[in-house]
């Protein structure tokens, strides 16, 4: 089947519709993690707040995994924990009848006050997902036998609504070619190498990093210090800023356009520089879309850079491809 979920877009996150047991929640789309986990009725009222709240005794459908759990730690120090049970879960068309559903019992204050998401849908590999005693499916691996294709893609926009759309390529979503690259899986992510980048239209080989991840639950785009070090010496003014957690510059600043390589073949995927500024922190200072990894070896490629193309994520021959659109 073909399905299409429309997330809203909210200035860092891309959400979708999803139907548990038939109750609606506004999910985050995430390929950087492999866990779906919900707010729901067992969190505080005041961690519930505005959130829309999972609650699986209102579901028919709704089947309890005895003595498992789950617990999750982002890279951005956010995190949640809790129970686990199966129910139905339907995006746009899709339906996985018996999913791995996890019910958080704690989250981090920055997911309560995120209130535009009642949760993260991830659309990693399973092998990161972190329900004990054993790991599940993710959505997408439990319907991908039932797609036509066993694809899914994302055309993040960056302030009207994106769309995720599973089991088919839209090729009028996209213009030129495909630039499709082998994914390393072995590590959770949707993984490839990435070993060259571009600072104004030239192009530079780099040293340090030699992989990159497409992480649409990331909103920046964190590449090798030295990378980002070498960006930021051709933005007049800029600096890394502790206090602002990276590198800021006068928001006047004539900033460059940036690339990176997508896989060995060469290709860089470039970002105009108009489009890197992520926010104003004020006092006419701007904080750069571009960051530092901190040393993390590998490179995570988010929306920054997701929103300027049409991306195709092929869990049949795991690879990653891009489109200019
Ligand atoms: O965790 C990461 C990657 C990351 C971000 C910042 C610093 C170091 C590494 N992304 N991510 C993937 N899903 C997420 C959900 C919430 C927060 C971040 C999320």
């Amino acid at each position: 089947g073909e399905v299409s979920a429309t997330p809203e877009p909210n200035e860092s996150e891309y959400l979708s519709p999803v139907s548990i047991g038939g109750q609606t929640l506004n999910l985050d789309f995430d390929t950087g993690s492999a866990d779906l986990w919900v707010f729901s009725t067992s969190l505080s009222s005041s961690s519930i707040g505005q959130h829309a709240a999972f609650d699986p005794s209102k579901s028919s459908t709704w089947e309890d995994y005895p003595g498992a759990s789950w617990q999750i730690m982002y890279g951005d120090g956010s995190g949640a924990s809790g129970t686990v049970g199966f129910d139905v879960v339907e995006v746009g068309g899709a339906t996985a009848s018996r999913q791995a559903v996890e019910i958080a019992t704690k989250v981090s204050s920055s997911f309560v006050s995120d209130v535009n998401n009642d949760g993260l849908l991830g659309l990693g590999f399973s092998k990161i997902n972190t329900i004990e005693p054993q790991p599940q499916k993710t959505f997408f691996e439990s319907v991908l036998p039932k797609l036509d294709q066993p694809v899914f893609t994302a055309d993040l926009e960056d302030d009207a609504a994106g769309t995720y759309e599973f089991g088919r390529v839209d090729t009028t979503k996209y213009t030129g070619m495909l630039h499709v690259t082998p994914v390393d899986s072995s590590n959770g992510f949707w993984e490839f190498a990435s070993t060259a980048y571009s600072i104004g239209g030239t192009t530079y080989q780099n040293s340090g990093a030699s992989t990159a991840i497409a992480d649409t639950g990331t909103s920046l785009l964190l590449v090798d210090d030295n990378v980002a070090q070498a960006f930021y010496a051709q933005v007049q003014g800029s600096q890394l800023s502790r206090t602002a957690g990276g590198y800021v510059y006068p928001c006047s600043a004539q900033v460059p356009d940036f690339g990176v390589q997508i896989g060995s073949s060469g290709f860089i995927a470039t970002i105009p520089g108009s489009d890197i500024t992520f926010a104003e922190v004020g006092q006419g200072t701007c904080f750069g879309g571009v960051q530092g990894n901190g040393g993390g070896g590998i490179q995570i490629f988010g929306d920054v850079l997701l929103k300027q193309y049409f991306a195709v994520f092929n869990g049949g021959n795991e690879s990653f491809g891009i489109a200019a659109k």
